[in-house]
């Protein structure tokens, strides 16, 4: 059972995590992760923990119960008839009270869910909760989570113990109709003494597995709640990929056709978004806050997909190839500068793993990394805390450039930093860019007039669509939106 239990939950964690990539970005948007992460852990424990026992108590009172019917009945036919008695009244208790326990333990694991959703806020956050000074408000509501979990896991036990003492009742019903029947039996003579005896003894033999199977549903309804909880997200439809059609023939390499997009039905955001874009030339994307930039990018990776029109990837419905496929495209510079617990060399790695310790240097050399790099102690051995705090914002930035020259896209998306950080370190993070961008296909959401000026391309967005398109001189002649929005947006940073 041990096997059994620990390859089961195995395979299951395995397919839990296999999920959770193939599904698609909205999932995550509206789920919570400490509810995931609970469904990952807790419930796969609880699958484990009644694998490891349950079933083999399961087994054992199975093959005890068989064996003392077959005993009672050798002895007496009748007498073990007084015996079966009481089976319906041990079915029908659990009959009540089994799915009312497995509705509460269902509940007791959702607020398990968000009692670890809550910590997991918490604790990520916890700069944030400080300097707002909201530990008291959160630990309220630590508090009244903690309070719901222990209610309904109250709940759950006193419901599922409640089984052990009905079940006893019962049994002692049992017990006292076969000593009275059979002391009649053995006064006329019927039955022997001893025979009366021994079943007295089955008696409480018989009625102890039943007890047991009883109580151990109560462990099989918790699992059972347990297993849904994870089979909901196994369940979960995932991003499909059409069947690929031939690509059109055309010198774009990239094309939005008349693409329309919401993240909620009843609000529309994108209603016919078209554009295309040929190699090398790179596109600024700009608009006030809100307006769908980012949205756009989501949609070329294809995190969401369009509700109507097609997006193509030198002539391909992106929709037909495997996100494998299309995202080896591209690569990302995000302001969020994600970087993971490990060493500045496997950070960098990430772009590409099968780079060599000389593509990571070159690559920290052309993104000018490799000068703070060289003054910490470990260099690039150094490791980085989680969301690399030990590191600056700006040595952020230019270790995500780095890793973007490892990746070495052919499309790269660029979300132009808008943190402040020292003017050498800004001009530094300006040229890496450049570097990166030289020759490239890019899209950049863009934030600096520098960019702009020179994009083959500004897309200007607003409410989700382009209102103007064109490139920067011809815009600001135009005195249109873009105008607009350089003279109030961009004029004092230029
Ligand atoms: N995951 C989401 N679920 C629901 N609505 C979303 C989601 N992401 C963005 N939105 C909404 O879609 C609209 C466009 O958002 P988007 O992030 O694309 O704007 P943006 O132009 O990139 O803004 P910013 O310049 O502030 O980054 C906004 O109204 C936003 O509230």
């Amino acid at each position: 059972m041990t096997q059994v239990a620990q390859g089961t939950v195995y395979q299951l964690r395995k397919d839990f995590k296999d999920k959770m990539a193939h599904l698609p970005v909205s999932y995550y948007d509206s789920h919570q992760n400490g509810d995931i992460m609970s469904r990952m852990v807790n419930d796969m424990d609880n699958i484990q923990g009644t694998l490891n026992q349950s079933l083999i108590q399961l087994v054992n009172s199975a093959l005890t119960f068989v064996g003392v019917i077959y005993l009672m009945l050798t002895i007496s036919w009748q007498l073990s008839l007084v015996a079966f008695l009481t089976v319906p009244l041990s079915l029908l208790i659990v009959r009540i009270i089994a799915p009312r326990s497995q509705r509460y333990f269902a509940r007791r694991q959702a607020a398990l869910g968000l009692l670890n959703d809550q910590v997991e806020e918490t604790f990520a956050g916890h700069t944030v909760v400080k300097t707002f000074n909201q530990e008291q408000p959160m630990i309220m509501k630590f508090d009244a989570q903690n309070d719901d979990y222990y209610k309904a896991a109250w709940k759950a036990q006193l419901v599922s113990t409640v089984i052990f003492p009905s079940m006893r009742f019962v049994n002692n019903l049992d017990y006292l109709a076969m000593a009275v029947i059979g002391g009649i039996k053995v006064a006329s003579g019927t039955v022997s003494l001893g025979d009366v005896q021994a079943m007295l003894q089955y008696t409480n033999q018989f009625s102890q597995p039943i007890t047991q199977i009883a109580n151990l549903t109560n462990t099989i309804q918790a699992t059972v709640a347990s297993a849904e909880r994870i089979f909901q997200v196994l369940d979960e439809p995932e991003m499909t990929e059409l069947t690929p059609v031939a690509p059109i023939p055309t010198d774009d390499i990239v094309t939005f056709e008349h693409v329309a997009f919401s993240y909620q039905p009843d609000q529309p955001l994108m209603t016919d978004y078209s554009m295309s874009v040929k190699p090398g030339q790179m596109i600024a994307i700009v608009g006030p806050t809100g307006a769908g930039k980012s949205t756009m990018i989501n949609l070329l990776e294809r995190f969401y997909d369009t509700t109507s029109g097609v997006i193509r990837l030198r002539g391909a419905d992106t929709r037909g190839m495997t996100r494998e496929d299309l995202r080896q495209h591209f690569a990302m510079v995000l302001q969020e500068t994600w970087l993971f617990e490990g060493s500045i060399m496997d950070n960098l790695r990430y772009g590409r793993l099968e780079a060599t310790d000389d593509d990571v240097i070159t690559a920290a050399k052309m993104a000018h990394a490799d000068e703070f790099i060289r003054t910490l102690p470990e260099g690039d051995d150094t490791i980085l805390n989680q969301d690399a705090t030990n590191i600056s914002q700006g040595q952020r930035q230019l270790l995500t450039i780095a890793r973007a020259f490892i990746a070495n896209p052919e499309i790269l998306i660029l979300d132009e930093a808008t943190s402040s950080v020292d003017t050498r370190t800004e001009r530094m993070i300006q040229d890496a860019m450049a570097k990166l961008l030289a020759g490239r296909t890019s899209f950049v959401v863009a934030h600096r007039l520098s960019t702009i000026r020179y994009a083959d391309q500004i897309l200007v967005m607003e409410n989700g669509n382009i209102v103007e398109r064109g490139r920067h001189d011809d815009l600001l002649a135009a005195g249109g939106e873009y105008a607009k929005l350089y003279n109030s947006q961009f004029t004092k940073v230029g």
